[in-house]
């Protein structure tokens, strides 16, 4: 019987394998993977996931868990969130729609409600009575911001923030032309 029409094909194939599986090996840094010269065995089969623990002795052997992933302190959320706000104050329009000027409104009255830390969500609301948002420019936004965060941080002992200095902290996000900016209308509809 003649060759294999599909030999030389199925070997450079093999070949081809083999070469992305030493990289793949090399780059999480498992060594000597065992191959066949036939056949393509033990799949990478890559688990972020450590084994669930089923006993004491076991969960001891856990590694520490990564500080990067699982729950986030008080702290670290307020950041975020901090971040988030400045970030949408920074892009809101300067000449924002009806829609826009509600959505901001009802954006912070959820926030009091919902914010995922009930002393925090408690005191914004407070907060929120003797300064309801000021949503009518992309300026009075951030500034209303910036005066809401510094009244929290007046109230952890923090530092002020110089509110003249908002836009060089914030700045809009650096995206490509514009692409990111929310758009606002000439029209108050
Ligand atoms: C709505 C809300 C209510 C909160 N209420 C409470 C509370 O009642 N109790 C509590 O313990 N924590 C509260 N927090 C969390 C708290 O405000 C801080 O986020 C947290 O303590 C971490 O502080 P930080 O020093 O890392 O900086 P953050 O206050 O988180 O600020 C982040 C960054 O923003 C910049 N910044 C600071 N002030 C201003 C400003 N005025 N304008 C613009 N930029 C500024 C600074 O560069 C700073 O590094 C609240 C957070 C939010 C979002």
């Amino acid at each position: 019987m003649g060759e294999n029409p599909w030999q030389p094909l199925l070997q450079t194939f093999e070949k081809l394998s083999n070469c992305v599986q030493t990289h793949v090996s090399n780059f999480i840094g498992i060594k000597n993977i065992p191959r066949s010269s036939s056949t393509i065995q033990n799949p990478i089969i890559l688990d972020p996931y450590p084994p669930i623990a089923t006993n004491s002795s076991s969960l001891q052997k856990l590694p520490i868990k990564d500080k990067s992933t699982g729950p986030v302190t008080k702290e670290e959320l307020g950041k975020a969130t901090w971040t988030f706000l400045h970030t949408l104050a920074a892009q809101y329009p300067e000449k924002p729609t009806r829609q826009q000027k509600k959505d901001v409104k009802e954006l912070m009255a959820i926030l009091s409600r919902m914010y995922p830390c009930r002393q925090c969500a408690d005191h914004f609301k407070d907060i929120l009575r003797s300064n309801p948002p000021q949503a009518g420019s992309q300026e009075e936004f951030s500034q209303w911001l910036c005066h809401v965060h510094n009244t929290v941080n007046r109230s952890l002992g923090k530092l002020v923030f110089p509110c003249e200095r908002v836009d060089a902290r914030w700045g809009k996000l650096e995206c490509e032309q514009k692409s990111c900016d929310l758009h606002g209308t000439s029209m108050d509809f």
